[in-house]
């Protein structure tokens, strides 16, 4: 059964009128590995560790900057907020279409609340915690076309032509604004569109943005703002001692507008500096180490990289099964054709580059969670293959072929064809990620042990769920199967409400 919402009734919970805090007892467990009867063992020893939680339920008028704002991403996610604000419903040739947020983990899923007289009982997602309504979110951003956001939209070809029509007046007054742009680290074919840039030193597009963030937040009173990339995907930018391998470096490298650092990275640059969340939904490296460095010493959320939208969640979710299942992945073909400017910008080499990377590191931890089915340091041969197809323009036809090893020396081949409509699948990811950043700076939490409360780590891994390559903290493990990430997303969130995490285990009825 699905209710709208509940409310927990728990010692552990209290209910303020700015806050909501818990305490929550984290189950887990210290590893040993040490000489035991004259050989060394493995020793488990579970452990509980406290945990309080606050978060503030004070939800802010959100200001989402989108860099890249007039590409399809960009387009369609505006298009399709507005469309559900107004309450907008356009005619297909199937039916009477109503706007909705589906394919948005927040806004369209749900969550196990318990069960009641023998039935399970589901809620929403975003009833777990007060979140930003996607309807009350204010648009802005940059971009190097000077395309109004109508015109994009119907560039995009992504929406029906009805909708289109009566989304145009609500969308053709917005501009981006002009945006940084390096023509050294996309494909050479983008330049035609590059007819609105910011001139100047890096150090000056900085400020710029800077300039443009303030700007914003005032022009159109909002309380916060989060910036997001969804601009084109960069070539990696090198990283070397000296430029960008620390902060000091970094800033220094800024002052002498040293060319090798991206635009993407002087986006982030400008909004770690403003302390304004920036999350990269492209594949570069866009946090080289001295942004990730300064993003920590200044506590600012930066969080990517690259949406997990279509082919590649799939992927997280086959091979999580698979190796699960004790059968051994051995070979993964992927292949996809797409037609619009995204796969125009990837038909470069070095912009391939990075796609072919964030989509095949993919797989590294289920592999390597797995030492009956894998040799230490062996993989599946694991091949990546993206062709720019204009006809076919932002549908994506993306094609897999996995050939696991069963039992007995038995082989299972299993082929996929998945028409990824590629923005219709981006955009409420987008959303997620600007909303699960906002609401991630509401939260504080404190262990046992620790003397005060503190935000989240600045470096996102709660975003994790809706990206290929997880940025996190150094030195801390990358997940990848979408079960999981999920479970740790949706239990963080259910302990900030003092809930257990979901187990499955429905001891009651076994
Ligand atoms: N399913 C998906 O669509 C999906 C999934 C994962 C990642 N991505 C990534 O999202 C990004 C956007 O995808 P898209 O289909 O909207 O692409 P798009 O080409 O339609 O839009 C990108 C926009 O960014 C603008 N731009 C490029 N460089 C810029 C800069 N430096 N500053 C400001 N604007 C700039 C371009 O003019 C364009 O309007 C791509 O990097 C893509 O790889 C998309
Ligand atoms: O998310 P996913 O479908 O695995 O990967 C996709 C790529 O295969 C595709 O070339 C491009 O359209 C998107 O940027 C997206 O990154």
């Amino acid at each position: 059964m699905f209710i709208e919402k509940f409310r927990v009734e728990s010692p552990n919970v209290k209910y303020g009128e700015h806050e909501i805090e818990s305490v929550y007892s984290y189950e887990t467990t210290d590893l040993v590995h040490e000489v035991r009867g004259g050989s060394y063992q493995w020793v488990v020893k579970p452990k509980s560790v406290q945990y309080q939680f606050k978060t503030d339920i004070r939800v802010p008028k959100l200001g989402v900057m989108l860099v890249g704002w007039g590409g399809n991403n960009g387009s369609t996610l505006t298009a399709g907020v507005i469309a559900n604000r107004e309450g907008i419903s356009w005619e297909t040739k199937d039916k009477i279409q109503q706007a909705n947020y589906f394919g948005s983990l927040t806004q369209a899923s749900t969550i196990r609340v318990g069960s009641f007289n023998g039935e399970e009982i589901d809620a929403p997602f975003k009833s777990l915690l007060p979140m930003v309504n996607p309807d009350d979110i204010v648009f802005g951003g940059w971009d190097v076309s000077n395309m109004n956001l109508a015109d994009s939209m119907a560039r995009a070809k992504v929406l029906d032509i009805d909708l289109q029509k009566q989304l145009r007046p609500y969308m053709e007054a917005m501009v981006p604004l002009p945006g940084i742009y390096d023509p050294d680290f996309i494909a050479a074919n983008q330049g035609s569109r590059a007819n609105n840039v910011i001139k100047g030193s890096n150090k000056d597009q900085v400020q710029q943005v800077i300039k443009d963030i303030r700007e914003f937040k005032e022009r159109e009173k909002v309380d916060k703002v989060v910036v997001l990339w969804t601009a084109n995907t960069e070539r990696y930018s090198d990283v070397v001692v000296g430029l960008n391998d620390t902060m000091e470096n970094l800033l220094a490298a800024l002052d002498r507008d040293e060319r090798e650092i991206s635009p993407s990275t002087l986006y982030a640059l400008a909004c770690v500096l403003e302390n304004v969340p920036f999350i990269n939904g492209s594949p570069q490296n866009t946090f080289v180490p001295g942004l990730i460095d300064l993003a920590i010493k200044r506590n600012s959320l930066i969080g990517g990289d690259d949406f997990k939208s279509g082919q590649t969640k799939m992927k997280s979710v086959l091979v999580d099964f698979l190796v699960g299942a004790g059968i051994k992945p051995s070979s993964i073909v992927s292949y996809n054709h797409l037609g619009n400017n995204d796969g125009m910008n990837l038909s470069a080499p070095q912009t391939f580059r990075s796609k072919e990377i964030s989509k095949s590191n993919v797989v590294d931890d289920m592999v390597s969670s797995n030492g009956i089915l894998f040799e230490p340091g062996e993989h599946p041969d694991h091949v990546i293959v993206i062709k720019y197809v204009p006809y076919v323009g932002d549908s994506k036809r993306a094609m897999d072929e996995y050939t696991s090893e069963i039992f007995m020396g038995g082989k299972s081949t299993i082929v996929l064809h998945n028409t990824c409509e590629d923005s219709l699948l981006a955009a409420p990811i987008i959303l997620d990620l600007v909303l699960l950043a906002e609401l991630s700076t509401r939260i504080q939490l404190k262990a046992e042990g620790e003397s005060k409360f503190h935000s989240f780590h600045p470096v996102a891994t709660i975003l994790s769920y809706l990206t290929k390559a997880p940025l996190v903290p150094p030195g801390t493990p990358v997940v990848n199967a979408l079960s999981k990430q999920r479970a740790m997303l949706e239990n963080i969130l259910r302990a900030c409400i003092g809930l257990a995490p979901e187990n499955n285990m429905i001891l009651e009825y076994k």
